[in-house]
């Protein structure tokens, strides 16, 4: 049987406490979530005190979605009103969404201690605002607040909620573990047993505050649920949301289970980093599939295993869900790295080549020192092609010097000498900067100009110093990462040493130098795509 998937990053993801979403951000995610095709997009609680929620429904009648269904959520009616009299009810209805969701309490602690009503008046409550809603909606989805943790305190009065929902007709009935502290095996148990009293389409929407929440949605489906609700990325209060895009690829790859996504999951992590990017949080390396780290393979014997046979380390084909295999260039790697990093340069190298060995003692001893060419592909690619003998170095450095200048009125001033020579010319240029690095910098290129005009389209677009190890103050190394940009994309390089402005100084020499040899063609633009992350 299909699997529906109910997107809620409009509602539930929002309630993170580090999202904000705009009107323009709920429109344009979902769009998006439509595109990828997601059965139904939660837009939010439309109501007086929520006038984003109630605008969104106004913008949302007039796009135009491929697939999803647009959800409305709110709550059943408040105790000792009708219906009708229930301003939350009517903001529902006028939000004109197709699908109305609304919760309700299944837990009799909270009819008594939260809602402080009646056990009766609660079943009522239910009730009536499923058929009142029905009156007015393609389809009603009815969310079991806290279903889980009523069904363990009071299984009886649990299940007669949900007998209430079914009375109103409601279209899917959704078991909510609202606390996120149920077990898997819980989960499947009590699922099966609803499914003996109640024949409504059940649905599972769960919270991932013991980290399970992937896991209980996936085992809520196999127990025969037929509905998930969850957020992209699975962001959300507390401790998040089932997270929706690894149950999406859980369902197919996992469990061949059909679902309208399922044929855009190669765009999975175009998705996941898409969302990202509109929230505004930074993407989780290591988020399984979709993560930067999820195919990243870093220990010399699984890089050599990878290589000989991809799944050997790899639990699915990193392409199917838009991923791609990464070798970590480590002081943990071996020889079969190297060759995968030489075959563009040497092709048919072969692991027995002196030259791997040699060139692998290298980069351990470089790792050693504090250098990491993980996140710095530019650097590495210059460092192999200086090892193998392939670089003429377009200039040599003579002499450079930072000088730091307060003057009587408090004003701090930077200045850098260079002293360059390029072939048989020499190069003596100094530049002021609002620091020492960024003299540094300005005196480099401007000395490099002349000779080379590739420097004035080059900018330094990120900078950022880590002191390594535990050693104490002046002597503590330090690695000094830097991106470079041009209109071709963009380089990372890092620098090494236990004097910052030296470590500043390898990493500008090597980017700028890197980016001659790529305008000379000595190193291939071919072989650019390792690092120009945009392409
Ligand atoms: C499990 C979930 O994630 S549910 C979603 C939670 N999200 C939100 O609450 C965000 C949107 N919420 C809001 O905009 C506001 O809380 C509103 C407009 C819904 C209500 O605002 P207020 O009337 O000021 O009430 P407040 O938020 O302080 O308290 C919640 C009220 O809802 C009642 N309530 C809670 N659940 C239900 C329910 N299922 N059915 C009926 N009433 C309910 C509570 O008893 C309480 O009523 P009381 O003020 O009479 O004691
Ligand atoms: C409905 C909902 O968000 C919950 O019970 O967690």
């Amino acid at each position: 049987m299909k699997v529906l998937l109910y997107d809620t990053t409009l509602r539930d993801g929002n309630q993170d406490r580090k999202i904000s979403l705009s009107l323009a951000d709920k429109v344009q995610i979902a769009r998006i979530l439509d595109h990828f095709g997601f059965d139904y997009i939660e837009g939010g609680w439309p109501n007086p005190s929520n006038p984003t929620d109630e605008e969104f429904f106004k913008l949302i009648k007039d796009v135009k979605l491929k697939h999803a269904k647009i959800a409305a959520f709110g709550s059943t009616r408040r105790p000792g009103i009708l219906p009708e009299n229930d301003p939350l009810l009517q903001a529902l209805i006028k939000s004109e969404a197709p699908v109305k969701t609304i919760f309700g309490k299944s837990w009799d602690l909270h009819v008594t201690d939260v809602i402080r009503t009646t056990l009766e008046e609660n079943l009522d409550m239910i009730e009536s605002s499923v058929a009142y809603l029905k009156e007015h909606s393609e389809e009603v989805i009815y969310d079991a607040e806290h279903f889980f943790d009523g069904y363990k305190a009071n299984p009886e009065y649990a299940l007669e909620t949900l007998k209430a929902a079914e009375l109103g007709h409601a279209d899917c009935i959704v078991l909510c573990d609202t606390n996120g502290g149920t077990m898997p095996w819980e989960i499947e148990e009590i699922v099966k047993k609803v499914q003996t009293r109640i024949s409504t389409p059940l649905g599972i929407h769960v919270h991932n505050d013991s980290g399970l929440a992937v896991a209980n949605s996936i085992y809520a489906v196999k127990a025969g649920c037929v509905m998930v609700q969850g957020v992209v990325n699975g962001y959300g209060e507390r401790c998040g949301n089932a997270n929706l895009t690894t149950i999406a690829a859980d369902l197919k790859f996992k469990m061949d289970r059909d679902f309208a996504a399922a044929k855009k999951l190669s765009h999975l992590r175009q998705l996941s980093g898409n969302i990202d990017q509109i929230v505004n949080l930074p993407s989780d390396v290591h988020a399984p599939y979709v993560g930067d780290a999820a195919f990243a393979h870093k220990g010399g014997a699984h890089i050599d295993g990878v290589m000989k046979v991809s799944r050997s380390f790899e639990h699915i084909d990193p392409h199917s869900v838009g991923n791609d295999r990464v070798f970590v260039t480590s002081d943990q790697a071996g020889g079969s790295l190297v060759v995968e990093k030489l075959k563009a340069i040497k092709p048919g190298i072969d692991k027995k080549d002196p030259v791997v060995a040699s060139l692998l003692k290298e980069i351990k001893e470089r790792e050693n020192a504090g250098w990491h060419f993980d996140s710095a592909e530019a650097s590495f690619k210059l460092l192999v092609y200086r090892h193998l003998g392939m670089v003429k170095e377009p200039f040599k450095v003579l002499n450079y010097r930072v000088i730091e200048d307060k003057t009587p009125q408090g004003v701090s001033v930077s200045q850098a000498t260079v002293k360059l020579q390029v072939g048989d010319k020499i190069s003596h240029q100094v530049s002021e900067g609002d620091g020492p690095v960024n003299a540094l910098d300005a005196a480099l290129r401007k000395a490099l100009l002349p000779f080379f005009p590739c420097m004035g389209s080059v900018r330094l677009d990120d900078f950022k110093v880590r002191v390594l190890g535990s050693n104490v103050a002046s002597d503590a190394t330090v690695r000094v990462w830097t991106t470079f940009g041009d209109e071709h994309g963009y380089w990372n390089m890092v620098g090494v040493s236990s004097n910052i402005i030296e470590a500043c100084w390898t990493a500008f020499v090597d980017g700028l130098t890197y980016k001659i040899l790529l305008e000379d063609n000595v190193i291939p633009n071919a072989y650019k795509h390792l690092d120009v992350a945009s392409v």
